[in-house]
């Protein structure tokens, strides 16, 4: 009889033991070919268009960015039917980019019903808003009926939730609200390198501030190129997208048109801001690192020069460049405002850096680790020679004459340069 029920036992064990198992079989075999089947909808190369830069500008033509199937964060990224399914992903989305989201409502609320204005680019308007801990926030708003906003929208949220760095302006919420899509990104007190550059005020950046300026912009670039995994190339490095805080340290703000490093560029249109974009892109439509340096080289020029590349910095460049054999006369395009307030020394080195930034054939322009240590030995020359008389400042009257000189010679180049493309 006890042998029986121990029989018994044993059979039943058994029969429950191969139950499950076969149950596990079936639900592997499900679960795979599930996940099959999500990957043959996947397209093999999907793309996403990406937008051009700049309101009058920018240089714009359609784009897309190669995404693997294998990164989670890419998938999201996936064009589908030529539409961005924002309501298939968005909770994937929000769950990926570790970035707190805030719903419309909470805006309207710290933004005070969209009141103060910080300024308006490509993107939308951007408003100041005071979030409920009481931080100071900057909020850009995409407009409702940008199609490539959205595209920028995504590739900033997605690109900053893993870059984050001291020099890099950072994102801290958004909002995906229906139809809204905001970035909420870090306060920055003192606005954008280029209205402190090109403003007529008495206020005006001093040579010290202006070093640190281009150190920080160099650390944060070289956190792109040599310490994101992988590395990104920014491709709107410009002087209104370096943003600068309380204490005017300087960071790098505006990835909507970033790119990782694998991307390939060949099969993008152009993208940038006239006269920071590299001609060597311009002409193979390849975008590298050292396209990112070449605009880096012109927003050196633009602190040395406080001239607009948009307004004939390039020629001002040349011109000095023709002075001496090849060798740029910097002092001849100095700032008016730093002569007498700069150190010479200091000036020609960064200039000799910014024009080797410019060459022409992209590999013999400088790596951004190599900028950021010659950028460095600068400052450390100032901090330690700044105790000495600036050679500047002794023919202060006569440099200020040469660049007024300077100044009349580019205004007759330019409209002798206009009357000839009239004619043409
Ligand atoms: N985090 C921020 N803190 C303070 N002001 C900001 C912040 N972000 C942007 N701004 C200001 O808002 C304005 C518009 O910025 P936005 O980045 O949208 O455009 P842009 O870079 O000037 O132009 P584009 O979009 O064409 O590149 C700028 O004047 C900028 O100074």
């Amino acid at each position: 009889m006890v042998s029986q029920t121990y029989k018994i036992v044993i059979g039943v064990s058994v029969g429950i033991a191969i139950g499950i198992l076969i149950g596990c079989g079936a639900l592997i075999v499900i679960r795979l070919y599930k996940k099959r089947q999500f990957r043959s909808r996947e397209p093999s190369s999907p793309t996403l268009p990406i937008r051009a830069n700049g309101i009058n500008t920018s240089i714009d033509s359609s784009a897309s960015i190669s995404v693997s199937d294998a990164n989670p964060s890419k998938q999201i990224m996936a064009k589908r039917n030529g539409q961005w399914n924002v309501h298939q992903n968005k909770d994937l989305f929000a769950s990926l980019s570790g970035i707190p989201r805030y719903s419309y409502k909470d805006i309207q609320k710290a933004t005070q019903n969209f009141t103060t204005v910080l300024g308006q680019g490509s993107f939308g308007p951007v408003y100041k808003a005071t979030m409920p801990a009481g931080e100071l926030v900057a909020v850009k708003v995409l407009a409702s009926d940008s199609n490539q906003g959205e595209k920028e929208f995504q590739t900033e949220v997605l690109l900053l939730s893993r870059l984050h760095h001291r020099n890099l302006v950072n994102l801290v919420g958004y909002c995906i609200d229906k139809s809204q899509r905001m970035l909420i990104y870090e306060f920055m007190t003192n606005g954008n390198l280029a209205s402190l550059l090109y403003s007529d005020g008495p206020r005006f950046l001093s040579w010290e501030q202006r070093l640190h300026i281009a150190y920080d912009v160099s650390h944060g670039i070289e956190y792109l190129h040599e310490g994101a995994i992988p590395p990104v190339i920014h491709r709107d490095l410009k002087s209104a997208n370096i943003l600068l805080d309380k204490s005017m340290r300087a960071k790098v703000a505006d990835f909507g048109l970033s790119k990782e490093e694998t991307f390939d560029g060949r099969k993008s249109g152009l993208k940038g801001t006239y006269g920071y974009m590299d001609p060597d892109y311009m002409s193979t439509n390849k975008f590298t690192k050292k396209s990112d340096i070449y605009s880096f080289g012109v927003i050196l020029f633009e602190l040395i020069t406080a001239i607009n590349p948009q307004q004939g910095l390039m020629d001002y460049i040349n011109l000095a460049v023709i002075g001496e054999d090849g060798k740029g006369d910097w002092e001849e395009i100095v700032d008016k405002k730093l002569v007498g307030r700069s150190n010479a020394e200091e000036v020609r080195l960064l200039a000799d850096l910014a024009y080797k930034c410019l060459h022409k054939i992209p590999r013999k322009r400088p790596s951004i680790t190599d900028l950021t240590q010659a950028i460095a030995r600068i400052r450390q020359h100032h901090f330690t020679k700044n105790d000495t008389l600036p050679p500047s400042v002794s023919d202060a009257p006569g440099v200020l004459r040469r660049i007024e000189n300077q100044q009349v010679e580019l205004s007759n180049m330019t409209s002798l340069r206009s009357n000839l493309s009239l004619k043409v």
